[in-house]
């Protein structure tokens, strides 16, 4: 008895075998994706089950399709067993691709099983017609539908493996290009089956059913594509949010990248931040322990930073931050660190240098790279101390502070220097420390006075002002002169309290003077180059004459020449503004500084004072002086300005300036700095005296 096939049910058949090798591919790649065990095996479950019904279903349709000359049906039980069957076979497939790994010998004995499984689906779901007598089968038939079985499960359990994580559209291309293969291996598989089975003439069918087989082989097939299509929906709906997680996940590594390198950065440069630094100290204090390999710390400061910032303003001050930031880095190695401490400060991580020189080199190319940032008056030069790992400490905050103490030396040497620690600075740093405490104490506690030091007029020998100089009367030190703690001052701030006082004390001496009805001439107050740029500092001084009822005029400020000439330009502004108020301004200790006369002309001055050093060496045949001070009296002439003469000791001295018509004198010939009360007697004497030309003799101070 021969069977015949209705094509149209075979070609459902073999769509049905296409989309469940499509669906089986697809669930392999969730299976394997799920990152919890109870997601795998669900996944691993349904898969099993809609890949399962798809085989069996392809079977079956291919069954429904499949006529013979008598009247067929199919008992449920037997079905239902061959179904299981499939459904065995797919769960042990997925299970083997989706593993990390596919060895040789799982493929094999997933294969076997696989094709045991299929074929016994197959033979079950034949056995399932209970045909009388039994079928016979073809042995080489049933050879050859168990090696196509046994081929189909093998290629199709490699190409699961393989293709479960690539890309989505070349998945979706190979995946397709495998599903026919796979889904013809199926088909192939079941009519070489077919092809075995031999119905003997004569041949009832024991499971004989009134249903008509297209209509059963249709229902079959759609409902068994809209399982597997709900199948491929739930994995594309789960891949989906799987890379939306993935998104999710990438944005969240993202930003915490962007928060770590925050957190190690300073915001403004870029450069590595004290957190940062700490690490890389660390790191190479490690890498000493370990190796012994030697590093450096260079410990850099902008000289007059503050200044710049103030003048120019806060966006070019950050300009010139992130420059000098870049310079350095441009010079150092990849391995070195440039960070910054904030404000002006940064600290460089120099390794490997194994010599003093190294690193004295490499500080000098930083001290280059720092001066080329900038432009005139904003032009940047910066103070450096290096510290070196083992010889000046071996714990971070030694090499730092070893690292600060040195900068700080640096920048007494007169800035834009570099100095490499030497023990001895710790003890002078101590010792500078404590003079500012006691200093801090000295000016609350009333230890400072004011002495006063006249000024008279080289033609006439009037009296023309004074010179107010602060001492401190230390109770157990006693009198300390100005040059001992002035530079301290400035050096720790205590300059803007230190040089109020002394304006404040000035302004309430000039009061009790002219409550006393005496002629008070002009008196001079010092005045630091770092106050100087104070933007408020003329209102404070207004502020301060209010307070005491004086006039301007019996004030006047001494600013210093031996600033930078940049510094003293930066300052002109402040210095018209005194002008404006009628405060005049000196220039003092003229010649020890810069010495470049042009600058002169664009300050709003109204005397200069020509340094001591100058004047020491007049009338004892030191041509050399005589000439500078004649050209200096001659251009500050020429300026309109006044000319004092600073440290006159000699008569001879007096003399030749008197020659040179310098306008005033100051020294020690006349009158010694002396308190208060004997200044005031002074002036007394002179205001009784007005009109004749005297010189007092003073008790030296
Ligand atoms: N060898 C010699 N020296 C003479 C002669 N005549 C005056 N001197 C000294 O020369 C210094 C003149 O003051 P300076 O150049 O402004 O130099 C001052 C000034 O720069 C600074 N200073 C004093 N008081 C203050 C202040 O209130 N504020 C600031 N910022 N600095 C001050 O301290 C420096 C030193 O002050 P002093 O020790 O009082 O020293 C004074 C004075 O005693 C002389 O004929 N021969």
């Amino acid at each position: 008895m021969f069977g015949t096939y209705d094509y149209r049910i075979t070609v459902l058949a073999v769509v049905v075998a296409i989309l469940a090798s499509y669906t089986a591919l697809d669930l392999v790649g969730r299976v394997s994706a799920a990152t919890r065990s109870r997601d795998a095996f669900a996944w691993l479950a349904a898969g099993a089950v809609a890949m399962g019904t798809g085989i069996w279903s392809m079977h079956f349709v291919g069954m429904l399709a499949f006529e013979l000359p008598i009247e067929m049906g199919y008992d449920i039980h037997i079905t239902a067993l061959s179904w299981l069957m499939a459904v065995l076979a797919s769960s042990v497939a997925l299970f083997l691709a989706s593993r990390a790994a596919l060895s040789r010998a799982r493929l094999l004995i997933g294969a076997v099983f696989m094709a045991v499984s299929i074929a016994g689906m197959h033979y079950t779901g034949m056995a399932a017609m209970l045909m009388e007598p039994g079928i016979v089968y073809d042995p080489l038939w049933v050879g050859i539908s168990l090696l196509i079985a046994l081929a189909a499960s093998g290629a199709a359990l490699w190409i699961a493996f393989y293709l479960r994580e690539v890309s989505r559209v070349r998945g979706f291309a190979g995946k397709a290009g495998a599903a026919v293969f796979m889904g013809a291996a199926i088909v192939g598989m079941h009519y070489a089956g077919m092809a075995a089975a031999k119905f003997p003439i004569g041949s009832i069918c024991g499971a004989a059913s009134q249903l008509d087989s297209v209509w059963l082989a249709t229902l079959v097939g759609a409902c068994t594509i809209l399982l597997l299509g709900t199948a491929l929906t739930a994995a594309a709906l789960d891949r989906r949010l799987e890379s939306h997680t993935a998104q999710l996940i990438y944005s969240l590594s993202e930003a915490n990248s962007s928060l770590r390198h925050a957190s190690r950065h300073d915001p403004l440069t870029n450069l590595a931040n004290r957190h940062l630094l700490h690490e890389r100290v660390e790191q190479a204090l490690m890498q000493w322990r370990e190796k012994k390999t030697r590093f450096s710390i260079a410990y850099i400061d902008l000289d007059g930073f503050k200044v710049i910032n103030d003048q120019l303003g806060h966006d070019v001050g950050d300009q010139l931050l992130k420059r000098a930031g870049a310079a350095m880095t441009s010079v150092v190695r990849h391995g070195d660190t440039v960070a910054r401490m904030g404000g002006d400060e940064f600290i460089v991580v120099l390794q490997g240098l194994s010599t003093q020189e190294a690193v004295a080199r490499v500080c000098e190319k930083l001290l280059d790279a720092i001066a080329q940032v900038g432009e005139g008056s904003a032009r940047l030069s910066a103070s450096i101390g290096s510290a070196t790992c083992p010889r000046d400490g071996t714990a971070l905050s030694d090499l730092v502070t070893a690292g600060d103490v040195a900068m700080y030396i640096a920048k007494n040497k007169g800035k834009n220097c570099y100095q490499a620690y030497e023990s001895s600075m710790a003890t002078r740093i101590a010792e500078e420390y404590t003079v500012q405490e006691d200093l801090r104490d000295a000016i609350q506690d009333g230890e400072l006075v004011v002495y006063y030091q006249p000024k008279y007029s080289t033609r006439d020998r009037q009296l023309t002002g004074a010179e107010a100089l602060v001492r401190w009367e230390h109770p157990d030190k006693g009198m300390i002169p100005p040059d001992q703690f002035i530079g301290i001052a400035e050096r720790s701030g205590l300059i803007n309290d230190l040089e109020s006082w002394v304006l404040d004390s000035v302004c309430a001496q000039i009061r009790r003077w002219l409550d006393m009805g005496l002629e008070v001439p002009p008196i001079s107050v010092n005045l630091s180059a770092i106050r100087i740029h104070n933007e408020d500092l003329p209102e404070r001084t207004q502020a301060c004459l209010d307070k005491h009822g004086v006039a301007a005029s019996y004030l006047m400020f001494e600013i210093t020449e031996s600033l930078a000439v940049r510094e003293i330009l930066r300052a002109v502004e402040a210095l018209k503004r005194f002008s404006a108020m009628g405060v005049r301004v000196a220039l003092d200790d003229f010649g020890t500084g810069h010495s470049s006369l042009s600058y002169l002309r664009q300050l709003p001055i109204q005397q200069l004072k020509i340094d001591r050093s100058f004047i020491k060496d007049l009338g004892a045949c030191d041509g050399d002086h005589v000439e500078i001070v004649r050209s200096i009296i001659g251009l500050a002439h020429a300026l309109r300005l006044r000319v004092v003469a600073e440290g006159v000791e000699t008569e001879q001295q007096m003399a030749f300036l008197d020659s040179l018509d310098c306008d005033e004198v100051q020294g020690f010939l006349m009158g010694r700095p002396v308190p208060a009360a004997a200044f005031g007697e002074v002036v007394a004497q002179q205001s009784g005296r007005a009109g004749k030309a005297t010189l007092h003799m003073l008790p030296g101070a």
